[in-house]
């Protein structure tokens, strides 16, 4: 299979090296990066089925400035909310593509891993089955690939984890203990797939690799960059100095705001993303955690 990657990011630059083992495969970028296959982007878009692979804030300025041809096929490999239109990443794809030629990829994949030939599990999210099974055909042995058609779940699984992941780094970096990081994700976990049934999202992609997989990998581990993130607030940086001295994206730090403000309009109860939100905004971490153990009347569900 011919696939063009559009983003040389750490995600776009491992899923290269990662289909390269078995496809013939390009890539482009803003800038010029040492890479095989490296091309314009006028060469990537002769081609049919492409990968984007940006931080999310930019991807709907990116599909304004760059049109899409009806031909194309498009998997999208961000995670992410756009905190401007507070629209999910596949509604704003739905606006340039029809829904039968779009997927969108998910689940546990830390690029320093997948770079290294490490295994792991993902999935291919699309209302068209047989544009899941190419895309997901074209991985390589040490990364199976399932399929599924709960757009919606995939999209805010892979998004809402990021917020959990900055949650999982505050705990961990207050040194609350491992009593607190299980708590803390089981009710993160609960609260992603509360969010989530409200704009139709299936449970069970919440207790599969898209939702309790990517949770768990991300909020627990220092190569997140989002956990890094909560690391450095507990740590009392700010989240601009936490975000320059990172150097790459955290998309959390931005979904935090988008999941706060889309909660607030749909009364939907999320008590982790919105301590997260208001700790980016500045409050004390330690507060946030008394104000999260004080007992709520909607607390008593799914626990
Ligand atoms: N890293 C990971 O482990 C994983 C990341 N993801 C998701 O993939 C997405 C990208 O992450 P990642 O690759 O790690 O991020 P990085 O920060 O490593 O790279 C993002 C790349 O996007 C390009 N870019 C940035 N701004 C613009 C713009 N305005 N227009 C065009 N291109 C731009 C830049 O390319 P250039 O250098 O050429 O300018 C940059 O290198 C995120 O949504 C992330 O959550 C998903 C799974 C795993
Ligand atoms: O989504 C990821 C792994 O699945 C990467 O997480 P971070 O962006 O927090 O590094």
């Amino acid at each position: 299979m011919k696939i063009g990657i559009i983003g040389a990011g750490k995600w776009g630059t491992a899923l290269h090296f990662a289909l390269l083992q078995k496809n013939e495969v390009y890539i482009t970028s803003r800038h010029k990066h040492n890479l095989t296959n490296f091309v314009s982007l006028e060469e990537i878009l002769t081609l049919e089925y492409l990968i984007l692979v940006l931080p999310a804030q930019v991807i709907r300025e990116w599909l304004q400035a760059h049109p899409l041809s009806p031909h194309h096929k498009v998997m999208l490999a961000s995670k992410g909310i756009d905190i401007k239109t507070k629209k999910f990443l596949n509604q704003i794809l739905e606006e340039y593509l029809p829904l039968n030629h779009l997927a969108f990829l998910s689940g546990p994949s830390f690029a320093a891993e997948v770079s290294k030939g490490l295994p792991t599990a993902v999935v291919v999210n699309s209302t068209n089955e047989n544009l899941a099974k190419k895309y997901a055909a074209a991985f390589p042995d040490f990364m199976k690939a399932y399929i599924s058609d709960d757009i919606v779940g995939a999209e805010i699984a892979g998004a809402y984890k990021n917020v959990i992941a900055i949650a999982g780094g505050i705990c961990d970096g207050l040194q609350l203990g491992n009593n607190a990081r299980a708590a803390l994700l089981a009710r993160g976990l609960v609260e992603m797939d509360r969010f989530a049934e409200r704009f139709g999202a299936k449970k069970e992609t919440f207790l599969g690799l898209s939702g309790a997989g990517d949770l768990f990998l991300t909020a627990s581990s220092k190569l997140s960059r989002n956990y890094r993130v909560g690391l450095g607030l507990a740590q009392g940086k700010k989240v601009e100095e936490i975000l320059k001295e990172l150097g790459e994206v955290a998309e959390g730090v931005y979904t935090a705001r988008a999941i706060y403000e889309i909660a607030k309009e749909y009364a939907i109860y999320t008590p982790i993303a919105n301590e997260v939100y208001r700790i980016l905004q500045g409050k004390d971490p330690k507060q946030s955690i008394i104000d999260l153990l004080e007992r709520n009347e909607n607390d008593s569900s799914n626990c």
